[in-house]
């Protein structure tokens, strides 16, 4: 075990997925310490002509050069443009045009980084691919059968587990995460200690196609405006008008372009206007006053096109937690209801804006048990 609590190599190939920042450089590091064969593979997922101010690909492809270089290790580059529009992009937008709110950071990491990264790997000979991921994998066995576990990582401030919930067994036994029990503020000193001029990277945000532009206006390019009512949710009053359902998302409070509007002098009046709803056929934009009001509460939710991760459902009456949304922490809660295409959730609590296109995922401890989409 070397200080990642990597197992010793044994010059087992394995392919690691390079993006140019410090925790990928730092896992094939890990990897190549614990003596590994390891190559790098940089994958372009994303081509648009325009794209230059925001679009930071080719710094971070000099970048993964350099790394592999002082780490000693091959570099491959792949383009997944193709794959990627038509797998994870194509859904993005269908779905916003649905009038729901999609993670496609979690269908990049299903469909691309652990298939088309993970087959173009094993074509390369690889045994096993990694990423620089904070989540980890282990093989656990109890009743007599193994099975591939997806863990919340060491360092559960940085825990990506919510993202790779949609992965199967197959794709878990292929995988690495060298970062599993790493705490992420130990990673820029060991970059350092490695050489890898990395060390002091700022790390991505966002969505990735999208990068740092402004989202409203990069939709705009796919989706045109349809203009529409805001509607108080409560009485029904006319409050704006809106350019387009997909541009709003549950809980949003930026962006409405009514926070003066005064109607009766019922106390409160003053307080902040949220989203709360959208009437996708008449085009109208429901907004309710106040952070707390009601209509954002939620204890329950349904959630289809469900993902479990050992290949079985989750027990009914059985004490859980689940994120209905990633930066959410885990909130405890029980499975009532559950079908090959739907699953219905209750939590102890009221849940805060729950939106249509999130994912749910679910938690028994450490481990991953999957989840699905909220509808
Ligand atoms: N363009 C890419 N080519 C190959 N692998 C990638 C690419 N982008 C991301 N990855 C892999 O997916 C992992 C998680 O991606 P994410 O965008 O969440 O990066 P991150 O957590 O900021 O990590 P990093 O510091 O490595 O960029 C990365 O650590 C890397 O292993």
């Amino acid at each position: 075990m070397n200080e990642a609590g990597l197992k010793d190599g044994q010059g087992m190939k394995v392919v690691v997925g390079m993006s140019g920042g410090v925790d990928s450089a730092v896992s094939a590091w890990l990897l190549k310490q614990a003596g590994y064969d390891v190559t790098g593979l940089f994958m372009k997922n994303w081509e648009d002509d325009d794209d230059d101010e925001y679009c930071s690909t080719r710094e971070d492809l000099v970048d993964v050069a350099s790394i592999c270089d002082v780490i000693g290790m091959e570099l491959e580059v792949v383009n997944f443009s193709k794959e990627y529009k038509d797998r994870v992009f194509a859904d993005f937008l269908r779905e916003y045009e649905a009038g729901r709110t999609p993670n496609p950071d979690i269908l990049c990491n299903s469909e691309i980084k652990f298939k088309a990264f993970l087959d173009h790997a094993m074509d390369l000979g690889a045994d096993k691919i990694a990423t620089g991921h904070y989540a980890g994998v282990r093989e656990w066995t109890s009743d007599g059968r193994t099975e591939y576990q997806l863990l919340k990582a060491e360092d559960g401030t940085k825990d990506q587990s919510y993202f790779l919930y949609r992965l199967n067994q197959a794709q878990l036994a292929k995988t690495i995460f060298p970062l599993a029990n790493v705490y992420k503020r130990d990673v820029r000193g060991m970059a350092e200690k490695a050489g890898l001029h990395v060390h002091d990277k700022k790390d991505s945000t966002g969505i990735c196609f999208i990068g740092e532009r402004p989202f409203r206006e990069f939709l705009m390019r796919y989706l045109p405006t349809k203009p529409g009512e805001i509607r108080s949710l409560d009485d029904n009053r006319l409050l704006g008008e809106h350019q387009g359902l997909m541009y709003h998302t549950i809980g949003q409070r930026k962006g409405l372009h009514i926070g003066g509007i005064k109607g009766n002098d019922t106390a409160g009046d003053h307080e902040a206007w949220y989203v709360a709803g959208k009437d996708m056929q008449a085009n109208v934009l429901y907004a309710v006053q106040g952070h707390e009001h009601p209509a954002l509460h939620r204890e329950r939710l349904v959630a289809q096109d469900l993902n479990w991760i050992a290949g079985r459902a989750p027990r009914t009456n059985w004490v859980y937690t689940a994120k209905p949304r990633y930066r959410t922490p885990d909130q405890p809660c029980e499975v009532d209801r559950v079908a090959d295409s739907e699953a219905e959730i209750a939590f102890a609590a009221p849940q805060w804006a729950v939106t249509p296109g999130q994912s749910v995922v679910l938690y028994e401890s450490r481990v991953c048990l999957g989840g699905g989409i909220i509808v």
